[in-house]
């Protein structure tokens, strides 16, 4: 292992990912018991048997050093009776056998039931971060999204698997321990006791550093994952900027930083179990020493001694076990802390109880005084006054940055207007059923996503239940098919995630073909013609004209070469609309339009 203290230190800048405090904070029961809820659908039948089997090990445990001990010394062997002896003898036996089996049983309920929680969990933790709106994820990086999912859900599968029901178990164990040792010898009980407010002291204080470490562990492969997720998803530019031993020097410190407090978390566990030893050797001493004394001055059975010295060597286990499960607990709390934090995050676009549902539409919007800020400091959008006729192809034109792909983003309801109301067919979006409207809507972005899977199934993405031929005419239609066919399996192909074994113009096809499946009444196509070469954007303007016969369509494009036919073309700049009207118009107006136009006009020449 490379273990270079040197690259911790020279850290680039560059990598910055939120630094999770470790958390140190009191108790908090409320949130405990919001995540005991999830054991709830388990409360009729798996818990309460995991709860039996516990009970009746916990019971066979106890009973059985009374039966070797007081039984089995003061009265069998004491007494000389061989028929009592046997008879013990069989008994102690069946008791170990049937603390077996519950135990068993005990086990694999609760690891039955500690994974449906956690399955559970995901499921829900999953369903929820999908409903959010795009503000979520606007605001927070795939790696800490996943971070929560995987390894905070994670980390509870302790706390379900053993901890809940090894609390019980414990508790009684050691409440019986005590009762039992108490009604036999009261005073060897207290002279055992008398270390235990120490002892329990510094096992307090240990567990709580052991804790705290392992918190440290948490985090840093937390920001492991985080780095390697970054690292990966961007490894194109990173080679192309030659940043591999930056990179590499920073996944050596994080790494090393993780190594390090695993280290230190492991070191200190280790201090652990010599200290419950520690604990069992003091006991057995005072026990061999007040116990002896006492047998001498037969104030005590040998039977209750044996039973006594069985008994300590169960005493120290729950102990430390409790210590554990609180550890586990908090750090569920720190886990769940965060899970809930993503589960409490509502989605900024509501959906209204009774929302109406679009069935057939016309496709007439309309933006009614509309502004819109993603953040307080500055506005995207500035009293924007648009109506689009139902079937009509309306271009948005303007500089980078100046609204066109935020005023798409509000048809399609990804966000809601800060003022102003966005209509589809006289009807304020916020008060329709966001699916229905998504059914309505399609969206070509420039930056496709193609998911893993077939080329077939990438297409049908637009309309699940469409059939082979569709898919086929589809891409046929938008002129992907050729070359689809020259593809190793045609439409069969597979794809990575992504789609990094297709050019970006093929998957701009690829999700032309998607939208015209979809067979949406709406379609907005944001610089979809962007990527495509002279040639193949001739084929495709042939085939947008199809694909836009009988919807509304918005299109961003920068080329203006592409959106000349549209009906109306509005210029936008600074969030506001400049100017609007059809290319000839404009053009006579000689305003911005004219403008760009001419601009990009001159740059084809010098070209
Ligand atoms: N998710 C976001 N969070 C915060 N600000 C954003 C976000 N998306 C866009 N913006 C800002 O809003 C303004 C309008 O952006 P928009 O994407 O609508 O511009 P655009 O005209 O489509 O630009 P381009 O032609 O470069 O795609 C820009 O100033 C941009 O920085």
């Amino acid at each position: 292992m490379q273990h270079s203290k040197e690259s911790q230190t020279k850290r680039s800048p560059r990598f910055k990912y939120s630094s999770e405090q470790v958390i140190d904070k009191p108790f908090n029961w409320g949130q405990i018991i919001r995540l005991f809820q999830y054991m709830k659908p388990y409360s009729k039948n798996l818990l309460p048997k995991a709860i039996i089997a516990m009970m009746v090990s916990t019971a066979v445990r106890l009973v059985v050093p009374i039966f070797i001990g007081v039984l089995t010394f003061d009265h069998a062997i004491k007494n000389k009776d061989t028929n009592l002896l046997v008879t013990l003898i069989v008994a102690i036996a069946g008791l170990y056998l049937l603390s077996w089996g519950a135990n068993t049983l005990r086990i694999k309920w609760m690891n039955y039931l500690g994974q449906y929680v956690i399955y559970d969990i995901r499921q829900h933790l999953f369903k929820h971060i999908q409903r959010l709106s795009h503000r979520f994820f606007d605001q927070r990086s795939a790696g800490s999204i996943l971070v929560r999912i995987i390894n905070d859900v994670n980390s509870l599968q302790d706390l379900f698997t053993n901890g809940v029901i090894n609390v019980l178990m414990d508790i009684i164990l050691l409440f019986g321990i005590i009762v039992i040792m108490f009604i036999y010898s009261p005073e060897l009980t207290l002279a055992i006791m008398v270390i235990l407010p120490l002892m329990f002291f510094i096992s307090t204080s240990l567990r709580k550093k052991i804790r705290r470490s392992w918190q440290v562990v948490r985090i840093k492969q937390a920001k492991l994952n985080s780095h390697l997720n970054e690292s990966i998803q961007g490894i194109r530019v990173t080679k192309s900027y030659t940043q591999e031993k930056e990179n590499m020097d920073f996944f050596n410190g994080v790494n090393n930083e993780t190594y390090d407090s695993w280290k230190t978390a492991t070191q200190q566990n280790a201090l652990f179990r010599p200290f419950v030893e520690m604990s069992n050797a003091i006991g057995t001493v005072i026990l061999l020493w007040f116990g002896s004394y006492l047998i001498q001055g037969e104030a005590l059975e040998i039977g209750v001694f044996v039973t006594f010295a069985f008994y300590l060597g169960m005493f120290w286990e729950p102990i430390s076990r409790l210590g554990q499960v609180y550890n586990q607990l908090l750090v569920g709390m720190a886990s769940s802390e965060r899970i809930f934090e993503f589960l409490d995050e509502k989605p900024n676009v509501h959906e209204k109880e009774n929302a109406y549902s679009f069935s057939k539409i016309k496709g007439e919007i309309q933006f009614k005084d509309v502004e819109f800020s993603y953040n307080a400091d500055r506005k995207a959008l500035n009293g924007i006054d648009l109506t689009i006729q139902g079937g009509q192809t309306v271009a948005l034109v303007g500089h980078t940055g100046s609204g066109k792909t935020t005023i798409a983003n509000l048809v399609s309801r990804f966000y809601d207007p800060t003022a102003g109301t966005v209509q589809i067919d006289g009807k304020d979006l916020k008060d329709v059923n966001l699916a229905s409207l998504r059914e309505k809507v399609s969206v070509v972005l420039q930056d496709t996503f193609i998911f893993s899977g077939t080329i077939k199934e990438n297409i049908r993405f637009g309309r699940p239940g469409a059939s082979d031929e569709d898919v086929k005419k589809a891409a046929k239609a938008v002129g992907a098919h050729a070359f689809i066919e020259r593809l190793s399996n045609g439409y069969e192909t597979e794809v990575e995630e992504r789609g990094n074994v297709l050019s970006v113009g093929e998957r701009q096809l690829l999700s032309f073909a998607r939208a015209l499946l979809a067979d949406p009444d709406i379609l907005i196509l944001d610089e979809a013609t962007a990527s495509i070469d002279t040639e193949s954007e001739q084929k495709i303007q042939q085939a947008l004209k199809t694909l836009l016969n009988g919807r509304t369509a918005i299109i961003i494009a920068h080329r203006l070469s592409t959106i000349r036919e549209a009906d109306n073309i509005v210029v936008l700049d600074h969030g506001e609309i400049m100017e609007q009207g059809s290319h000839a118009e404009l053009m006579h107006a000689e305003g911005i339009y004219y403008h760009l136009v001419v601009s990009q006009f001159k740059m084809l020449d010098a070209i």
